[in-house]
């Protein structure tokens, strides 16, 4: 195997080597293993794990086998048409993509310094003249999405203990001047211990108390009402309400709000009118509710989210946020620690000292100190005040206003919590000098312990060298924002990815445009061990053995087995039922047909929808329990289903799927429901929709996206599993029968429902799988485990009819179109797959309607499709075991972010098709 190298600059340091991909044109792509060098050593690259907008994420090992981690690999694009230089006349020299860059390397340089069990940690950042590579964590759990998508919603008690990770890692980032800005579930990855572990804080920003950030990012599902009315925002209000939007999906298996017209989803976000559907219990209600409102002032802070009783039931009092106790900041100031600041582009070593001094020496920041020195705290069990409450900004900026008079409860231990606070969030420069400082403790703590090797001392000299721009004013006497560049109000400045738009900054004073480099003074840290600190600040009041436990309980669906859904059609535009994604739930719920279910509408609203798929009940759900008819879902333990299983229960009932380590849990059996109900044709829509993006872009940005995500030629790629265009399921079929090696076991207790598991040998499952490939005409390639797959979905285009915009969709940068297209008719699959003119087989036999239509995709992605475009979409499905139960399952892995919403829907095809 020959082997190509990519020498890069680690950590900030200058790049100082092309990528090496001479080794490319001579082998081909299988054959080469790629290998980068860092700071931290040298990594060989492996397969591809995922993919977004800004590039690849792929395996990678260290050179001795000693470490593993995941590398987001981003391509640096050069520009070459920049026009005439107009001093000399001459064509000005091509440059890399700015904005791209500054954000990449903004993501590096925050990743780099946090430290939180439920942050995915940053091990190193490579960068050379082609690419950035950011060494990651590797999370090995699997995404939420997928989880979400294969069992549908959470019962409340786990949605809990990813509530408070999800709370605990935005408190952090809160209190260190951090936004993330771009949470949401397809952010989310679960670590092999089942704790959360967020991701991609490409969209993320340091943010001052008293000043405003303007760009409108994240993903539109998930995005603040204030966000799309081009309002400025402080900076945490916006993640608040996307940790709403999150919980809402954990509990509730949609998304609050949904159209398939962007206007009108535009209206409904701002509207902020919420459906509670009545499974909800009254306090998990109550905490969505504060969360999802529209007015960002009267909205709930993230301290009274911690407070909150729904997060707090069952434990000893809020999430820990496992910030390290610190100090006010005294004179002189350490100029190690400073040095290390400078990867953020606050300026020199010089000015920081001087701009910081200048803080620390003010009257506001030593008010502050006196005021927290003075401070009585409010210790709530369990937590320590200062560091389970959130700053409460607005509280501070206005609290005499009678918005600020919180109903809940919480309401009275904020109250002191109005003056600046000097260790939390008091100011960029503040916050980053105690993350700086921090890091270089827990570096030297390692390097003596001997677990990492001393780094090189930092280039200071090339980032002195690099541009200054304007100084941040001292916190509280300004409105200055640590706006960084690339989050400037032209298109340019946003981050391309199918997902929002940019805000102009024509309402925007004083905006400081900082731009940033990757920290280069502060060597890397080797990943945190696997979180079993969290595990323990976290355990519950009421004993749960192991953060596992989370998921020892499993959304199950007990029902009769039942033909196959015969009709799949998506929502003909108008109907507006919110995404339900719970892929699997869904298509088991197109088998009955359930009472109307009253919801309970946030003040003054009116019932938007009764949404009828998705199915009540939790473990901790008196009402639902109590109306236990209308119910399809029930969650058991594996005692519970071991004793449905063995009364010959239908296989499809079962089992709660375990991976095995602790079977102890001695939770009670829920109430399994026959379900019994006929089909209601109106629920029969298994239309899903992206909980991701908002792909509302012209064409050209799409296309550019496309190439941008798309490795080029030179990019390092060992494995070429993504395209899986050369194999298909001749190859599949003419693999041997797995081996008992084949299927690998699950680690993660609890990842598998009725939907994704069978007693099935892997062999029958495996046929099966390619039956239903075949069947839906997707291209696979079988790989260890499983199987790659892509699915093209070819289009009929004659069937795209515009609708007509509306005003607010002026503001849009396309309009809703209706489109048909086909799961079936893919362009090459190797085998005899269905295509338009040839209904599938599945189709003839009336089992799969392979085509549907919706308006939910613009013209401009139709087009795209028909051209081979961004509709493509990648997956993996493995067979997996789940040990001690005999039985095995399958497992959906998406490969590219991009296409949630059709990875969702395809996924439950592929599930109802497969009849487990
Ligand atoms: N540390 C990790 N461990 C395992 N998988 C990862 C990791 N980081 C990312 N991935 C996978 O790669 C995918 C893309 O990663 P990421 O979200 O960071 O990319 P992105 O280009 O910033 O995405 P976006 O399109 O939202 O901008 C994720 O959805 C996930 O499946």
């Amino acid at each position: 195997m020959s082997e190509s190298t990519t020498n890069g600059a680690s950590s900030g340091y200058t790049a100082s080597a092309e990528d090496r991909q001479s080794n490319h044109h001579h082998n081909p792509p299988r054959q080469r293993k790629t290998t980068i060098h860092g700071a931290t050593g040298t990594w060989v690259l492996g397969k591809t794990v995922g993919a977004g907008s800004m590039g690849k994420v792929k395996l990678a090992k260290k050179l001795d086998g000693s470490e593993q981690v995941a590398v987001k690999i981003v391509p640096r694009h050069l520009i070459h048409d920049r026009g005439i230089d107009p001093a000399t006349g001459a064509p000005l020299p091509p440059k890399h993509d700015e904005s791209k860059e500054v954000r990449t390397a903004r993501e590096a340089a925050i990743v780099t310094l946090l430290d939180h069990p439920y942050i995915c940690g940053m091990r190193d950042v490579i960068k050379t003249n082609n690419h950035w590579y950011m060494l990651c964590e590797y999370v090995n759990g699997g995404q939420m999405l997928d989880y979400i998508i294969s069992h549908g919603r959470l019962k409340e008690k786990q949605a809990r203990k990813f509530g408070r990770q999800i709370a605990s890692a935005l408190d952090y980032c809160h209190r260190n001047s951090i936004v993330h800005r771009d949470l949401k579930i397809e952010n989310i990855l679960i670590s092999k211990t089942g704790d959360i572990k967020i991701i991609d804080f490409g969209l993320s920003n340091l943010f001052a108390p008293r000043s405003h950030l303007k760009t409108f990012c994240g993903s539109l599902y998930f995005a603040a009402p204030e966000l799309l009315q081009a309002k400025q925002y402080i900076g945490p209000e916006v993640d608040v309400w996307s940790f709403g939007i999150v919980l809402y999906v954990l509990v509730c298996g949609k998304v609050p709000f949904d159209d398939q017209s962007m206007p009108a989803l535009h209206a409904k976000i701002k509207r902020g009118m919420v459906d509670y559907p009545t499974w909800l219990t009254p306090d998990c209600r109550s905490i969505l509710s504060r969360m999802l409102v529209t007015d960002p002032k009267a909205r709930a802070t993230l301290g009274e989210i911690m407070h909150h009783p729904w997060l707090n039931k069952g434990f000893n009092g809020p999430p820990e946020n496992h910030l390290p106790l610190r100090e006010p900041i005294t004179l002189p100031l350490n100029p190690l620690v400073v040095a290390g600041m400078t990867g953020f582009e606050f300026g020199t070593t010089e000015v920081i000292m001087e701009k910081l001094t200048k803080i620390i020496e003010g009257e506001d920041y030593q008010a502050a100190v006196r005021n927290s020195a003075r401070e009585t705290p409010v210790q709530s069990p369990g937590a320590d005040k200062k560091k389970s409450f959130g700053f409460d900004f607005y509280k501070r900026r206005s609290s005499t206003s009678s918005k600020d008079t919180l109903t809940n409860p919480s309401t009275e231990i904020l109250s002191h919590l109005y003056a600046p606070d000097p260790v939390n969030a008091y100011h960029p420069l503040v916050s980053i000098y105690y993350l700086v400082k921090e890091k270089l403790e827990r570096d030297s703590r390692l390097i003596t312990s001997g677990a990492q090797p001393a780094l090189p001392p930092p280039d200071l000299e090339r980032i002195a060298k690099s541009p200054v721009l304007k100084q941040p004013e001292a916190a509280h006497t300004s409105e200055t924002s640590y706006e960084f560049q690339g989050d400037a109000s032209t298109t340019a400045g946003a981050r391309i990815r199918p997902r929002a738009r940019t805000h102009g900054d024509e309402e925007v004073s004083e905006v400081m445009k900082v731009n940033l480099k990757v920290p280069g003074s502060v060597p890397p840290t080797p990943l945190a061990a696997p979180t079993s600190t969290a595990a323990s600040a976290e355990e519950p009041v009421k004993k749960e053995s192991a953060a596992v436990s989370l998921f020892r309980r499993f959304s199950t669906r007990k029902g009769p087995k039942l033909p196959p859904t015969p009709t799949l059609s998506l929502q003909a535009p108008g109907q507006t039922s919110p995404v339900d994604i719970s892929g699997p739930r869904k298509s088991l719920s197109l088998r009955r047909r359930e009472p109307p279910q009253p919801t309970i509408h946030s003040a003054g609203s009116q019932p938007q929808h009764k949404d009828l798929l998705t199915p009540p009940t939790t473990a901790d759900d008196s009402s639902a329990k109590k109306s236990s008819k209308l119910g399809r879902s029930t969650s058991v333990t594996e005692p519970d289903w071991r004793r449905r299983y063995n009364r010959g229960e239908s296989s499809t009932d079962g089992p709660p799927g375990t991976s095995g380590s602790d079977h102890s849990t001695a939770s009670k059996p829920e109430n399994a429901r026959a379900d019994k109900l006929p089909v209601n044709p109106q629920k029969m829509s298994l239309r899903t929709k992206s909980l991701g993006h908002a792909r509302r872009e012209s064409y050209q940005a799409r296309r550019t996206r496309r190439e941008e995500s798309t490795l080029p030629d030179n990019v390092p790629e060992e494995d070429v599993n993504d395209a899986g265009t050369s194999a298909g399921s001749t190859d599949a079929r003419a693999s041997a029968t797995p081996s008992s090696d084949y299927v690998k076991p699950v680690y993660l207790k609890g990842l598998f429902s009725v939907a994704t598991t069978s007693t099935k040998p892997p062999v029958v499952i495996r046929a099966d799988i390619i039956r239903v490939l075949d069947q839906l005409g997707v291209s696979y390639k079988e790989i260890k485990g499983g199987f790659s797959c892509v699915h093209r979905p070819s289009i009929d285009l004659k069937s795209v009819v515009d609708t007509p915009a509306t005003p607010e969709a002026t503001n849009m940068v396309t309009t809703p179109h209706r489109r048909k297209l086909s799961f079936g008719g893919s362009t090459n699959h190797n085998t005899a797959g269905p295509s338009q003119s040839s209904p599938s087989k599945s189709s003839r036999r009336g089992r799969v309607d392979t085509s549907y239509t919706s308006s939910d995709v613009s013209s401009e992605s139709v087009q795209e499709s028909a051209l081979g475009g961004s509709l493509i979409l990648p997956f993996e499905i493995y067979i997996v075991k789940v040990p001690l139960l005999s039985l095995h399952g399958i497992q959906f892995k998406s490969v590219n972010k991009t296409n949630t919403w059709q990875y969702k829907s395809l996924a439950s095809k592929i599930l109802s098709e497969l009849r487990l």
